[in-house]
């Protein structure tokens, strides 16, 4: 049990590392912030919340992995290595996929809410 509670505590300390640390995981909490209060605003139905809060988990986890991956890569090689950069580059790539998957998802399910209310 000790070492359960432990673990969520190194795990709440790499969440903590990555929001202080990171301009773009900063970012990704406020538009999440901001597109979460939108859908509660519009009371939009709790699939469709779920769905959100799934894409906006996924752009945090992203981020997280890329973080994790750039100071592993950064211990091992800390000079320029053409392995390195495909390293960071691939995982730089995988956060902006969940990025424009976030993007598809807000304009496909926020989007016409917003419209009908400005007509
Ligand atoms: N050791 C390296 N060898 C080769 N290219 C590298 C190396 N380190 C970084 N790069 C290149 O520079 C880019 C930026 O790397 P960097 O580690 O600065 O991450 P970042 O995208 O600036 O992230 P952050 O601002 O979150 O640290 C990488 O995507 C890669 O193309």
């Amino acid at each position: 049990m000790l070492r359960l509670i432990r673990s969520f505590r190194w795990a709440i300390h790499g969440i903590g590392y990555a929001c202080r640390t990171q301009l773009n995981m900063k970012i990704h909490l406020l538009a999440a912030a901001l597109v979460m209060a939108v859908g509660l605003l519009l009371q939009m139905p709790p699939i469709e919340l779920a769905v959100l809060s799934i894409t906006i988990f996924m752009v945090l986890a992203a981020e997280m992995f890329n973080t994790a991956l750039e100071a592993a890569v950064d211990l091992v090689t800390p000079e320029f290595n053409l392995l390195a950069k495909i390293a960071k580059d691939v995982a730089a790539g995988a956060v902006l996929l969940t990025a424009l998957n976030a993007l598809l998802v807000a304009y496909l399910l926020i989007w016409p809410r917003l419209w009908d209310l400005m007509r």
